[in-house]
This record gives structure tokens, sequence and C-alpha cells, in this order.
């Protein structure tokens, strides 16, 4: 499913517009009527016991009649989208904007009054001032007589309703909404009503999800055509409430044509669009050799455990082997804590740390491997970013960076370094990209996926933006947003799971876009797995989250 910005969503509409044919207000029609749909599905969900034995009563008649007259075969059915038995009991108000965006909720409001259901026009501006398709849905509206106000010169009382309809800013919205539209959102929110919103909830920024204020906090999002950025973006996300998107004529290949980048990691665009195996079979002539290898540099004294759940992460995601590099003084410590893995001692310090005298030792060491994860427990330690440029100069394979190894990585000038023939995955958290990008985190959250995209091509890199949505970016310009996992994963050492995990399907052959988006996909679904085995996701810990894949 393809990710769009407010601008790409207006060069499609200009598209489909002039290169196809299709009248302007055909798709603000389509929209209209999904929207519709979407009110009135949310309507029967939440219909009361009587609605529902109502409508299971008319199906159950319907069966009757067929089952009666087995001759007859006869049958007509018609709009059951369209169709709401409880439609009585239903009273909507349209908050209609000046754009496009309440042209959607015009039409939209046609379509639920065939239904039966009592809908009423709040105008967020004169009506006169409407121009275009909106200004044709108006007076579409008024010819069916749909009833009307304007909000600031007639009465209104929210109270009086059971649902709103948002149609005042869609993506056509600059800034945080003013006058009638601030107002209108305020009083929405704090009406209690369920609010669905047309294509986007008004006061949400489409491309970042940053939600100004006001900004409407919707039940359910009947987004058109192509999800919006923002929908995905905290904290946009969570004023959008259950998202729907609903085709409304606009082709797909148009986006793809017109070179969008951006996709949900569903299972669809993995297999699709990735090439990824999701039911990973193994060969069956197959042996640890055919798995590939993992070089592990991680973990001291005071931070044994990041090592040894990167470890055991990558061994139970399907590698053959895995061998950890670690300062001498933590073998007694590690000794037999994971049987399956094995140890390699390259030095380091009386203390237990890591020192740049290590770095030789473990170029030898990843001669033999096929990947080096690096950073997971690693500290800091004087010459470390020489360190670390000799592991990115010298290795012949691909390289995961995290924690404290993008901390150094922050320190450096890495992009003067010597190009790599493999790739390179960086895994900041929040506060990691921060450093990396020299921004504060609140910035890095700001608009999560256009920072990620923007660093990733910059920097030739493959970038794993952790957090809610973890974004994956390509050197290409591709992104990828994930929506597996939950806030029980917020948990000491979860990431270093993650680099484990990739780091394994690096090792078994997967490119880099592949064992990033794959990892960061298999990692959610098992922190979800995690939190169905206890009680409360916040019991989570990072090595529940191994023991679910
Ligand atoms: N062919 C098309 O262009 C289609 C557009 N569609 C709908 O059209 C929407 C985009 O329509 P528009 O581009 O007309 O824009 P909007 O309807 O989102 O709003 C633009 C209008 O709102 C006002 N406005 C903008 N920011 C404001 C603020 N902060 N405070 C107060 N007023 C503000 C401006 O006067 C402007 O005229 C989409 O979100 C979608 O709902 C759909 O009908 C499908 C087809
Ligand atoms: N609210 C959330 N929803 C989904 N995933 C989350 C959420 N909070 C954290 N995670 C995931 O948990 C992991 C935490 O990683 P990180 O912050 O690096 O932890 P640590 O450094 O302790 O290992 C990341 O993969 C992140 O995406
Ligand atoms: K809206």
């Amino acid at each position: 499913m393809y990710l769009v910005t407010a601008e790409q969503m207006r060069q499609l509409d200009s598209e489909t517009i002039q290169q196809l044919g299709i009248p302007a207000i055909a798709l603000m029609e389509n929209a209209g009527r999904v929207i519709a749909e979407e009110i009135i599905a949310l309507c029967r969900e939440r219909g009361g016991a009587g609605c529902r034995n109502a409508a299971k009563g008319n199906d159950a008649g319907l069966k009757e009649a067929a089952l009666g007259d087995p001759g007859k075969a006869f049958k007509v059915s018609a709009d059951h989208a369209l169709t709401l038995a409880s439609a009585a009991a239903e009273r909507w108000f349209i908050l209609v904007g000046k754009g496009n965006n309440g042209g959607d909720g015009l039409a939209a409001a046609r379509y639920l009054r065939e239904t039966g259901i009592a809908v009423t026009l709040v105008y967020a501006v004169p009506p006169e001032s409407l121009s275009g398709e909106a200004a044709l849905q108006r007076d579409a509206a008024a010819a069916m007589g749909l009833p009307a106000v304007v909000y600031g010169r007639d009465r209104l009382d929210l109270a009086e309703c059971s649902g709103i309809l948002d149609a005042l800013l869609g993506t056509g919205g600059a800034g945080a909404p003013r006058g009638a539209y601030a107002e209108l959102i305020a009083a929405a929110n704090s009406s209690g009503k369920v609010i669905v919103s047309a294509d986007i909830p008004s006061g949400l920024n489409a491309d970042t999800g940053e939600t100004h204020e006001p900004c409407i906090h919707a039940s359910v999002t009947v987004c058109l055509a192509f999800l919006k950025r923002g929908l995905l973006q905290y904290p946009g996300a969570g004023a959008a409430g259950h998202v729907k998107v609903r085709a409304i004529g606009i082709p797909t290949a148009l986006a793809l044509n017109s070179g969008v980048q951006t996709h949900l990691l569903t299972p669809e665009v993995l297999h699709a669009h990735l090439g990824v195996d999701l039911a990973r079979r193994r060969s069956p002539e197959g042996h640890k050799g055919t798995y590939g290898h993992v070089l592990l540099a991680a973990g001291t004294l005071r931070m044994s455990g990041a090592g040894l759940l990167a470890a055991r992460a990558a061994l139970r995601t399907g590698c053959g082997l895995v061998t950890w590099a670690l300062p001498k003084k933590l073998l007694p410590s590690v000794i037999g804590v994971v049987p399956e893995l094995m140890l390699a001692d390259v030095g380091g310090s009386e203390e237990g740390n890591w020192e740049a005298e290590t770095a030789p030792e473990l170029l030898k060491l990843s001669e033999e491997r096929d990947v080096i994860a690096v950073g997971p427990g690693l500290g800091r330690f004087p010459g470390d970013t020489d360190w670390l440029r000799s592991l990115w100069e010298g290795s012949d394979c691909p390289l995961v960076i995290d924690a404290d190894a993008l901390n150094i990585l922050a320190d450096s000038d890495y992009k003067s370094w010597a190009r790599r023939r493999h790739s390179v995955i960086l895994t900041p958290h929040p506060g990691e990209m921060a450093r990396l990008a020299n921004l504060t985190t609140a910035e890095v959250q700001r608009d999560r996926i256009g920072l990620a995209m923007d660093y990733a091509k910059e920097h030739g890199v493959t970038l794993v933006l952790k957090g809610a949505h973890t974004v994956i970016a390509t050197p290409e310009g591709q992104a990828y947003v994930n929506t597996t996992g939950h806030p029980g994963m917020g948990t000491g050492g979860a990431g270093d799971v993650l680099t484990g995990m990739i780091s394994s399907l690096l090792a078994q052959g997967l490119h880099a876009t592949q064992a990033a988006a794959f990892g960061v996909y298999l990692h959610g679904l098992a922190g979800e797995g995690a939190a169905r085995q206890r009680n409360n996701p916040a019991a989570i810990i990072a090595g529940d989250i191994i023991e679910a894949l």
C-alpha cells in the first residue's frame, strides 16, 4: 500500500483528471459515497441490540423466503453498504469546509440522507464562498432540501446529533486551523460524539503527522485513494482512530509511474515488492553453513546482557552460527549461558571494556563470517572512532550498526570514510537518530518518514528509525513504515534483539532492505506474541520477544 504526501496526492488527482479524463466531480462523488458507506458501517456496528436483531430478522426472513420456495432462483439485492435498519435513530452533523474536503462531506451527506439518516450541514464559512466542485455539491445538497446552518450565524447545538462528519480541512489545510474552523474542531472534540473524518482529521499535517492546535480526534478516518503519510506518524496516528483507505477511482498504477517510493509494510509488500519469502523455507539439504554466520561485536562487563540478547535473537532468527567477539574479562560470566553460541575473546581492558587495539582481531574474525553486527552494550573507549572506521573500511561483508556504535558514528565524519562494497544498516532509536542528524529528539519525531528518507539517501545507508511505527529507509530513496509491535516493547534490550534479528537475516542471504524490513516486521510480530503470553503487555521483557520468535 502506497503512502503519499499532500503534494503527491494533488499530482495524482490532477493526472487522473487530465490524463484519464475522469471529471473531478466524479472523484468527489466516489469520495462522498465511500465516506457515507463507512459511516453507515459504523452506525451498524454500534447499533443497539434492537437494531442488530432487526437486521438479523431481515436476513433470516430473506433466508426463509429462499428456503421456503426452492424452485425460485430469482433474487435481487441492492446497495447493502448504503442501507441501515436503524437509520431513524441517527442524526449526523456534517461540518463543511470551504475546499474539496467540504465537497466530499456534502456528497456524503446526500448518500446518508438517501439511507434515511437525518443530516444537517454545518458550514464553517458562508456557502456562497464555496467554488468549483464543492459549489456543485452545495447546490445539489440544497436542491435535495438538506437542512443547513452557517456557523456563527445560526443556532448550533452539537449535543443534538448522534455523530459528526468532519469535512472541514483535508490535504489543502495549511497551518493551524483558524477562526470558525478552530472553533468547530474544538466544539466537536468536546461534544463527546463519535467523529468520522473525511480523508484526514482536520488540523493534522497530512505529511508529518504533527497535530495543530486544535486537531480533530476521530474514531474513524476514511482516507481517500492513498494513505497519507501523516496518518501513520504519531501523534497524527493517534488522532486518526481507525484508518480506512478507500478507492475513489484513482488508479494505483499512477502512483508507481509518478515515483511514489513510500509503502506501508504489509505481508504483500514484503512478498511482492521486496521479494521476501515469508514462509522462510529452508532447503531440505541445507546445513548450518547454508544459513550464514553472524559476527557480533558487543558487550562490556557492565552490559554483557546486550550481547547475549542480540546473539540469542540472531540464533532464533535462523542463521547457522553466531560468534560473539567480546572483551576477555566477560568470558567467565557468559560461558555456557547460551550454549549454542561461540565466543571469541578479543582482549580488551582490565575493567572488561573494549579497546581500539581489538580492531585487527575483529577484522580477521570477519573474514570467515557473513555479517558484522556492532554496538549493543559496546560502551565508548579511547580511539573508538578509528576502531569503527577500520571495521567500516576493512571488512568485506554487510555491517549492522546499533547503540553505542551509532554514537561513535555520530562523533565521526563518516561520510568521508571509504565507500563500502557491502551494505550498512543503522538502527537508531530517536535519541540516537538525534545525535546522528544533529537534531533534538523532538525534531526527529516531527517528521520521521521525511527525515529517515533524507538521511538514508544522503549517507548511502539503510536506516531503521525505531519506535512506534518504525521507518525503514533505503539509500535508493524508498521507505517502508512498519505497524507491527506495541508499546510493551519499550523495554531495555528490545533493540538489541532487533539488531540480532536483522543480522541473522543478512547472514541468511537477504539483502539489506529485505533484512531490515523483514526483521522489523518479525520483531513487532514477536512482541505481539510475547504480549499474548502475559497478563499485561507492560510485563514484557526483551527475552520474551526472543522466546516468541
Ligand atoms: N480532485 C480532487 O482534488 C479531489 C480532492 N478530494 C478532497 O479534497 C481535499 C483537498 O481539497 P482542497 O485542496 O480544496 O483543500 P481543503 O478542502 O483541505 O481545504 C482548503 C481550504 O481550506 C481553507 N484553509 C486552509 N487551511 C486553513 C486553516 N489552517 N484554517 C482555516 N482555513 C483553512 C482554505 O481557504 C482553502 O480554501 C482532500 O483532502 C480530499 O478530501 C477528493 O474530493 C477527491 C478528489
Ligand atoms: N510503542 C512502540 N510500538 C512499537 N514498537 C516499539 C514501541 N516502543 C518501542 N518499540 C520497539 O522496541 C525496540 C526498542 O529499541 P531500543 O530503544 O533500541 O531499546 P534498547 O536500546 O534498550 O535495546 C525498537 O525496535 C522499537 O521500535
Ligand atoms: K477532514
